[in-house]
């Protein structure tokens, strides 16, 4: 693989004219080269005796710039799916590949965003997103200009040199993004990324990964609590049952690649298709 600081694009470059890539389909057939494959995962965690099923029998094809968003009842192991494509854990039967290439442990082709920002309070922010490439042998050049092309993309040139614990939460989880991005990642992975934020923050960072979406072409697996957020962003939305988790529901809602975005969500598709996402989680939930 090459490294990220031999790729001579610059990390917007997908943008031209910055118009989401169009959705692919969910597909029932493993194929190879899709960004992400799971195929027949399942989970469990714990020792004979207290052993806990946390999924069952998954399989997910996700298409290169699809934009996944992952929903259930708490507990339905939807942070081990993303965990398992992180390379953070191993399946205990089934198969996980990036690119058709087999998942055995973390590397810079996926991205990882947390709920919580992780950064390091001793560090710069520059220095905070500039961390893996240097982690990567990176020279200093290379990766300062990475750590801030990246910054630029999430719009915090302004406080490349400030420590995190200056900025407010939504900028820490914007460095926490561009963080992700410095290792141009194939594949992005946000575990709940706006979970601990205002109501008003999300709402403008949900509408910010959306464009660093389309300026970069990455693809997103986003997991979130929340139907409308799932729905708002994702071209495709997936839900799963309560624990052991299976996919119950996998449908091309689209509403993350539409371009005409004021009072989308309370454009009739948009409320019915809310709606019913909300009914599927509801029953598995078991209410
Ligand atoms: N490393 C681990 N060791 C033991 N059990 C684990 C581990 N990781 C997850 N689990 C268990 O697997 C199940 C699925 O957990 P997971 O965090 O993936 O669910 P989730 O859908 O993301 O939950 P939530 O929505 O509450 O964050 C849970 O019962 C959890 O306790």
């Amino acid at each position: 693989m090459p490294s990220p600081a031999d790729d001579p694009r610059p990390l917007g470059h997908a943008v031209a004219g910055a118009t989401a890539p169009a959705p692919a389909g969910p597909s029932g057939e493993a194929r190879r080269g899709a960004a992400v494959s799971v195929t027949g995962v399942s989970q469990w965690f714990g020792r004979r005796g207290a052993r806990r099923h946390a999924l069952d029998d998954v399989s997910l094809e996700i298409e290169a710039g699809e934009f996944v968003c992952l929903i259930g009842p708490s507990g339905c192991g939807k942070s081990t799916l993303l965990n398992l494509v992180a390379g953070f854990v191993a399946p205990t039967t089934g198969t996980v590949a990036t690119d058709g290439a087999p998942v055995t442990g973390p590397g810079a082709d996926r991205g990882v965003v947390f709920q919580q920002p992780r950064l390091f309070p001793w560090l710069s922010v520059r220095s905070n997103v500039a961390l893996g490439p240097r982690l990567a042998g990176m020279r200093r050049a290379d990766r300062r200009r990475i750590a801030d092309e990246a910054l630029a993309l999430v719009g915090l040139s302004d406080v490349a040199d400030r420590p995190p614990y200056e900025l407010s939460g939504g900028m820490q989880q914007r460095a926490a993004i561009a963080r992700a991005l410095g290792g141009r990642p194939r594949v992005l992975l946000m575990d709940e990324p706006f979970a601990a934020l205002d109501a008003l923050t999300r709402e403008r960072l949900q509408d910010e990964i959306l464009r660093v979406w389309a300026a970069t072409g990455t693809t997103v697996v986003f997991v979130t609590h929340s139907v409308e957020e799932a729905v708002y962003l994702g071209t495709r939305v997936v839900a799963f049952s309560a624990r052991p988790g299976r996919v119950i529901f996998d449908e091309l809602g689209g509403f993350g690649a539409r371009t005409d975005r004021e009072d989308l969500r309370s454009e009739p598709d948009f409320v019915t298709f809310r709606d019913r996402v909300h009914r599927v989680i509801r029953t598995a939930a078991g209410g």
